[in-house]
């Protein structure tokens, strides 16, 4: 209807929240919706509770992924990494001021009535939570309640756990595999401990100085003299303390730091005035003082079973409010298991791909999540482009885009399965075939896959002998040395010596020349029917009288005692003058 004639024409005004257009008699109640609105998101979205500060918080890792899709260019950089990601032109600011859960629920924004309505998908609010802080960060818990697995030490009537629940806490190493959970336990311990008036300090053993350790340390004295306060005090990576720092090793000094610095730090964690909780991935027995070790209990960690993954990936399906599709499901019936509502969420994730992401990631929760996140990020990209008006209804994230996002994020290896054995095989074929770049390659595929050095060093040793032989004989001393180098220093030191070892191979020349004759040899052993000839008498050796009357060493030429060369026959009878090196036909 026309307005009356005379009538004031009613003003536009932009809402400063969502940016909308509506009328000037509506912006009061629309404010009202929308700041409502963009509290609950705040909320949804940050359901997660944040981490405490960063004095008091074990440092975060140095994430293995960066929020974007790879390949995208935009790796670390949020706003370049939402664009590849399809997000709408719309800033995050204004995308998360614009979302609510008010009226039909959270795929409807606080829509101005009237003038249209602004709808915001869930598959927005689920671009926002895949950006910035890698999953794994976000979805570390705080609580042991959400901590996973590691039954053995942190069952209901482990010691570990009560003294937890009894804020008594020990000084710890805490050993495992990457991924397991380690700084998560120390980050479960930080909160705990700050609850109860403790301070809680972290030092990562990789950027670390003495004097970060001496600053800890009297600051812990002040603490404890002036305020009765105790610290307790993260290392991280405590292993890498020597190297990182580049400090003359002597084994017998602590942590292998000066000893100005030992000085003051070993009284301290023994009257209890600093509190120790180191992680590690490597043995501590080899890699930490056993002055300090003796006054820590090591707490093993092991590499998360696959159920336990899976319980920490459906965790990331619920807070991501992915949509789980069983087998043969399709996207339009009712899906089960991620606990959203299904109006709510339009991006799904077959359970085959979280049971097989679960088993890729090698016990590794931030594997896992790394993958979970790529995958659906990567998804939800190219879902965004393709899709019409850009809308991400009806995604589905399949098993192959998981296995695709994990060889991004990290490598696809599987260390017990099948991809160890490719990769070994391709490593010993690309140096077999003088390919260094290949043979380097392969060797990057394994070790950055979690590999163990070990395994790839014994494989060099037999190559040295298989390949080379007696084209070069250095090869095999280089193979050994390299394998001591790898069982001396661990890894990553160790990768540069393999790495050394595969190029020195990959361009030495070759010679089966052993190998196969010592096969021909045994493929005659192998052929022989009967009983095997008997050796020699005048080879036997004569230790006793009796084997001297026997014939026993009879006529046996002592070489050193001739000038010229001997004749003499050293294979039994029946096989003399055979030439296991004349080549067989393959
Ligand atoms: N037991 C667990 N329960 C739940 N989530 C876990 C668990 N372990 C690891 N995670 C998840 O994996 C991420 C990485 O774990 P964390 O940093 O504790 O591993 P770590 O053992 O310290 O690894 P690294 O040796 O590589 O430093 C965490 O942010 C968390 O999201």
């Amino acid at each position: 209807m026309e307005p009356a004639e005379g009538a004031e024409e009613e003003r536009s005004v932009q809402c400063p929240v969502c940016l909308w257009e509506l009328p000037s008699s509506d912006i009061n109640s629309h404010l009202d919706r929308c700041l409502q609105a963009c509290g609950d998101e705040a909320e949804s979205s940050g359901s997660e509770p944040e981490p405490p500060s960063a004095e008091a918080e074990p440092s975060s890792k140095r994430p293995r992924l960066a929020a974007a899709p790879s390949g995208s260019h935009a790796e670390g950089r949020p706003e370049e990494a939402r664009r590849a990601a399809g997000s709408p032109v719309l800033s995050f600011f204004h995308t998360c001021r614009g979302v609510g859960r008010s009226g039909a629920g959270r795929n409807e924004a606080a829509a101005p009535t009237g003038r249209g309505r602004a709808v915001v998908r869930s598959g927005d609010v689920l671009a926002r939570k895949l950006h910035g802080k890698p999953l794994a960060e976000r979805l570390r818990p705080d609580t042991l309640c959400h901590y996973v697995g590691q039954e053995q030490v942190l069952g209901a009537q482990s010691l570990l756990r009560s003294l937890l629940e009894s804020h008594e806490i020990p000084s710890l190493i805490l050993w495992g595999p990457p991924g397991c959970g380690k700084t998560t336990l120390a980050h479960i311990i930080a909160n705990n401990s700050k609850k109860n008036g403790m301070r809680f300090v972290t030092l990562s053993a990789t950027s670390a100085k003495t004097n970060d350790v001496r600053d800890v340390i009297s600051q812990a004295q002040n603490e404890k003299s002036l305020f009765k306060r105790k610290t307790i005090l993260f290392i991280d990576e405590i292993h890498r303390f020597n190297k990182s720092q580049q400090v003359v090793i002597d084994r017998d000094q602590l942590f292998l730091l000066p000893s100005h610095a030992q000085d003051t730090f070993l009284p301290h964690v023994e009257c209890g005035t600093v509190t120790l909780i180191g992680a590690t991935t490597e043995n501590p027995s080899f890699q930490v003082n056993a002055a300090l070790l003796s006054r820590c209990r090591v707490i093993v960690l092991e590499k998360l079973s696959v159920e336990a993954m899976e319980a920490i990936l459906m965790r990331a399906v619920r807070f991501l409010g992915l949509q789980v599709l069983g087998q043969g499901e399709q996207p339009s019936t009712s899906a089960t298991g991620s606990g959203s509502k299904s109006s709510e969420s339009l991006v799904y994730i077959e359970k085959k791909a979280l049971n097989t992401l679960a088993y890729l990631c090698d016990g590794d929760a931030r594997t896992g999540l790394n993958g979970l996140q790529l995958a659906v990020q990567a998804r939800v990209a190219v879902g965004r482009t393709t899709a019409k008006g850009g809308a991400t209804d009806g995604i589905v994230v399949t098993e192959e885009h998981v296995k695709e996002g994990l060889q991004r994020s990290h490598i696809l290896y599987d260390r017990a399965g099948e991809e160890h054995y490719n990769c070994i095989s391709a490593l010993h074929k690309s140096m077999r075939g003088s390919d260094e770049n290949a043979s380097l390659y392969w060797l990057a595929r394994m070790l950055e896959g979690g590999e163990d050095p070990l395994y790839v060093a014994r494989r060099l040793v037999r190559f040295a002998s298989e390949d080379i032989g007696l084209a070069d004989p250095l090869a095999l001393t280089q193979a050994v040395a390299a394998y001591q180098g790898c069982h001396s220093i661990g890894m990553p030191e160790c990768e540069v010596i393999l790495a050394q070892c595969v190029v020195y191979f990959a361009r030495a020349p070759k010679s089966i020349e052993v190998y196969r004759a010592y096969g021909n040899v045994k493929e005659c052993l192998r052929m022989h029917t009967g009983p095997l000839p008997p050796v020699p008498l005048h080879l036997r050796n004569a230790p006793t009288k009796l084997m001297k009357n026997l014939g026993y060493g009879k006529g046996y030429k002592y070489n050193p005692m001739y000038k010229e060369p001997v004749e003499q026959d050293y294979l039994p009878e029946e096989l003399k003058g055979a030439n296991f090196f004349k080549e067989r036909e393959m």
